[in-house]
């Protein structure tokens, strides 16, 4: 007979927010992860984004620079998340400040928050990257105890499904 409750008991999706500047790769990540359907997604002020939603979890994409009724929307979307994926496409140094002020501004209090943070260096068809750099650079352990950086290339899938299947374990 189970619980005669159950049908009441409403379970929530566990939602993860892939966010990253424009064209670094978000959309094609979500395509090549191959893990259900990629939909469009109305953030509420018209801006459009990326839904990717499978049976367990949905990912849901967020452009860090997009406009300023965005960003005030971000701590919604934030505090409602389990995890978090930043994209970087280090094809283009000179905007790891943008990236570098956003984490800054938006993300500093993730550590209190302790969700995990999966960091997609994407393309690395294109470019040579030096880990230990890029953290030097950016300093992850600022923003997360629970921290993977996994180079990535979209095209070709190498990396991606490290990646994900890191950052289900950790919202399990
Ligand atoms: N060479 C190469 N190109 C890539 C890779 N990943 C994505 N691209 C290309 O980069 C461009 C941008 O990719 P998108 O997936 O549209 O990027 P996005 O972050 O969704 O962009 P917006 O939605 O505009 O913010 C496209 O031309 C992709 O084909 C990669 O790993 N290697
Ligand atoms: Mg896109």
């Amino acid at each position: 007979m189970g619980n005669p409750f159950s049908k009441f008991i409403y379970k929530k999706t566990p939602q993860i927010l892939l966010i990253g500047l424009d064209a670094v790769g978000k959309t094609t990540i979500l395509n090549q992860l191959n893990l259900g359907k990629v939909e469009n997604f109305f953030t509420g002020i018209g801006y459009q984004q990326k839904k990717l939603q499978s049976k367990s979890f949905d990912i849901i994409t967020w452009n860090i620079e997009g406009p300023s009724g965005l960003r005030l929307l971000w701590r919604n979307f934030y505090e409602k998340s389990q995890a978090l994926i930043l994209v970087l496409d280090l094809t283009n140094q000179e905007r790891l400040i943008e990236i570098k002020e956003w984490l800054e501004k938006y993300l500093i209090d993730n550590k209190l928050n302790r969700l995990p943070l999966l960091i997609y260096v994407n393309k690395i068809d294109l470019v040579q990257i030096n880990l230990n750099e890029l953290n030097s650079e950016l300093m992850f352990e600022k923003f997360s105890n629970n921290f993977l950086i996994q180079p990535c290339c979209a095209i070709t899938r190498e990396g991606l499904e490290d990646g994900i299947t890191w950052i289900l374990q950790q919202i399990k």
